[in-house]
């Protein structure tokens, strides 16, 4: 990006994209690093279509009213978008409402830009940007999968489509722009590439919360990794890149289980020679009603994900369906702690060759003194948590049978308040500029020594929710309303 001006699209009326790259801008997202993985989709007779396309009238598609929903209605972005195509003669949004600012990543299908819209500075947008004269068939597909997943999506940790545009021979999808790139770029900037334990424990329980929400509409995902990661301006998560997902039916259900319950009973006992009261700890069981909607009626026999994050029934090639997610999710929380994936060989052959063994997942006691300098507080939680996720039969993984539900409870998880979860601060790690907003956060996800002082500060937002603070109503009012349907 040497010249000041690049054009991207043929010019026509309505494709006025030239940019400037001198534009300002403090942002400082990474392109995707050149380590990064790229996702692989085994297909057979692929091939380019549409090279001469003649649809050359642009069409702004509109995306499903999510800034007509309450929680949408005060966030600027959709304001901004609201401003623009009131103004429109047509009432749609169209590209010569953007300016292309800057390139910040580019991708098997397309290039992703950040833009502004023109008379709107303030919002900022990531634009995805796919030249369809250039795709296989096999490709093109993923680009509607995309769009119809993308469409969908009405989620914090997920990316908000504000505008799917058809400008000759280009699909552009116009969405949240994370201006702290991706969690894979972010792991190179730590020291061994892994994350404190903290970290490890927000980001996973952002990504679990994003895969619930996905798998509740049916969505199996396929191709998570730190590369589809990006963090948001405010640190927290959203997860990126739909076009290897598949779609399947789901039936929520209310599920009736049995529940093993810490009860601390006092009681009196000989304790010393003063013979004081002391607490005991009992079980009880008591039964608990919980929500689950996990497809486990998916199936699929493509081949598509990443090769070290792939799970052993794709490897085989003997079907899968959900439980390829929450294999996936056991790998990138080894990753997160290690700095390294699971099977990972010294070939891409080798590496599925070690995920198709009967091999178990593998630790190295050593390097978790290395890993965590006395933060070895839930390390245990953490290997157990692996263990129950990296099972090669997918019929006893855990998460399989009844989703996120099961993995929430996880000891490695303890303490955490789900509903919550999007006022957790994130963590402060090299790379991440996290944007203040002055919005109430509870301190981030901590290890169980660390976690008091974030339950007080949830009470204490809850408490000064409940008398009507003005400073709190104040904050990012997309988790306002968020969290107001869910606590
Ligand atoms: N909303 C966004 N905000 C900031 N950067 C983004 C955003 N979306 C994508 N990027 C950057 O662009 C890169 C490519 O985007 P993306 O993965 O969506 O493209 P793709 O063509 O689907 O890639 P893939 O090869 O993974 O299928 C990402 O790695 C990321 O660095």
């Amino acid at each position: 990006m040497e010249d000041d001006r690049h054009t991207l699209f043929r010019q026509d009326s309505d494709l006025d994209l030239s940019f400037t790259s001198c534009t300002t801008t403090t942002t400082t997202t990474s392109a995707r690093s050149s380590l990064a993985r790229s996702s692989l989709c085994l297909s057979f007779n692929e091939s380019t279509v549409g090279r001469n396309n003649n649809n050359s009238s642009p069409t702004s598609t509109a995306v499903p009213n999510l800034h007509s929903r309450p929680h949408r209605k005060s966030d600027p972005n959709w304001a901004a978008i609201n401003a623009a195509t009131n103004l429109s003669s047509d009432g749609t949004l169209h590209l010569r409402h953007l300016k292309l600012v800057r390139l910040v990543g580019s991708g098997n299908l397309g290039r992703v830009f950040l833009c502004r819209l023109r008379d709107y500075e303030h919002a900022s947008f990531a634009i995805k940007v796919v030249d369809n004269n250039l795709l296989t068939s096999k490709k093109l597909s993923h680009v509607q999968t995309e769009g119809r997943i993308l469409s969908s999506l009405d989620h914090p940790f997920l990316p908000t489509l504000y505008a799917h545009l058809e400008a000759s021979h280009y699909t552009c999808f116009l969405i949240d722009f994370c201006p702290n790139g991706d969690l894979h770029s972010l792991l190179r900037k730590q020291p061994n590439y892994r994350l404190p334990i903290d970290s490890v424990r927000f980001y996973a329980a952002e990504v679990l919360v994003a895969l619930e929400y996905l798998h509740s509409l049916g969505i199996v995902y396929r191709d998570l990794k730190p590369e589809n990661i990006l963090i948001r301006d405010d640190g927290h998560i959203m997860l990126s890149d739909f076009d290897l997902c598949f779609s399947s039916d789901v039936v929520p259900k209310l599920d009736h289980t049995r529940s093993r319950k810490h009860r601390r009973s006092r009681r009196r006992s000989r304790c010393g020679c003063y013979g004081s009261y002391r607490s005991a700890a009992a079980e009880e069981e008591e039964m608990v009603t919980e929500f689950v909607a996990e497809p486990t009626t998916a199936f699929s026999k493509s081949c598509v994900g990443t090769h070290e994050y792939l799970a052993p029934e794709l490897v085989n090639g003997s079907g899968h369906g959900n439980g390829v997610d929450w294999w996936a999710f056991g790998v990138l929380v080894y990753e997160l702690l290690y700095g390294r994936t699971p099977f990972r060989g010294g070939s891409k052959e080798s590496t599925l060759r070690n995920i198709a063994s009967s091999r178990d997942v593998a630790f190295e006691e050593e390097e978790d003194e290395i890993l965590l300098l006395g933060e070895i507080a839930g390390m245990e939680e953490a290997k157990d948590l692996i263990n129950k996720l990296l099972v090669k039969d997918h019929r006893r993984r855990l998460g399989c049978a009844r989703g996120a539900t099961d993995i929430k409870r996880h000891p490695f998880f303890d303490g955490i308040k789900w509903p919550l979860i999007r006022t957790y601060s994130p963590p402060e790690l090299r790379g991440v500029t996290v944007k203040r907003s002055g919005r109430a956060h509870v301190s981030h996800v901590s290890s169980p020594s660390k976690r008091r002082r974030w339950i007080w500060k949830g009470l204490n937002y809850l408490l000064m929710k409940s008398k009507g603070s003005k400073r709190n109503l104040n904050f990012n009012q997309n988790y306002y309303c968020y969290s107001k349907h869910v606590v």
